[in-house]
């Protein structure tokens, strides 16, 4: 079984499928393998260095991300261009990951852990979806925490994504964030044993 794992930038995701893995489930993480395929000499690596030209890269020929990150996330033209070259990529992988999993454990529970799920579509591909929720303050006070943005840069991230409240709709289960760590840790366990029973 897949189940997609999503919510906004900040909402707490990777707080809950740290849960969930606590729990057994295995986690597939779009930002982790986001982050592999633009690796040094990888075809998407290549195509981004073609596009926004050698300046994007510091001096190890990694990627500078956060040069990267204050042009995508202020062009939406270029986020796309982004968007193109390494969406396909993720996806491909987090399909492999998945099948390399199931054949481990067969009746292993596969977490999708995507920020995007929603705006790129995956949704269609996982059986049930749960939204991490956060009411908009919240969510820009801790990403300007955890990042050091500034709120324009904050701000500006958030908008770069389907509001929270519209992904709600796509959500089997609702997790609301805003309250302690054991709350939430809480609201996991529940839906776990839902999901747990419902393959019995
Ligand atoms: C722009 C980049 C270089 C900025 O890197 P940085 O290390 O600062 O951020 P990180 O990758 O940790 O992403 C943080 C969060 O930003 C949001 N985010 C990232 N990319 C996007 C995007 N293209 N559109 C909307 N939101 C995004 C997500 O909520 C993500 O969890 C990087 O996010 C990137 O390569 N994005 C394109 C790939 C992508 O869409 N990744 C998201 C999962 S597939
Ligand atoms: N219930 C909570 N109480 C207090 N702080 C929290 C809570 N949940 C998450 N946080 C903090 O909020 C920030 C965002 O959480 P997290 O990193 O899990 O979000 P995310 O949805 O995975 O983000 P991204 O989309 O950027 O990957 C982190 O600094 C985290 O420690």
């Amino acid at each position: 079984m897949v189940i997609g794992l999503t919510g906004g930038i900040a909402s707490g995701k990777s707080t809950v499928s740290n849960m969930l893995r606590d729990l057994g489930g295995f986690i597939v993480d779009a930002d982790l393998i986001a982050r592999k395929v633009v690796e040094p000499d990888q075809l998407a690596w290549r195509e981004i260095v073609e596009h926004f030209g050698e300046q994007i890269l510091l001096e190890d020929r990694s990627i500078n991300r956060t040069l990267l990150g204050s042009i995508v996330f202020q062009n939406a033209r270029e986020r796309e261009v982004l968007n193109r070259i390494v969406h396909p990529r993720v996806r491909e992988e987090m399909i492999r990951q998945t099948e390399e999993i199931r054949e481990r454990k067969p009746r292993g529970i596969v977490i999708w852990d995507v920020p995007l799920l929603i705006e790129g579509g995956l949704y269609q591909w996982v059986e049930k979806i749960i939204v991490v929720y956060v009411d908009p303050a919240t969510q820009l006070r801790r990403l300007m925490k955890r990042d050091s943005l500034s709120e324009t840069e904050a701000k500006r991230r958030i908008a770069a994504q389907m509001p929270l409240a519209e992904k709600v709709k796509f959500a089997d289960f609702l997790i609301h964030n805003e309250g302690t760590l054991e709350d939430t840790r809480k609201q996991v366990n529940r839906i776990w044993n839902e999901i747990k029973a419902s393959l019995d």
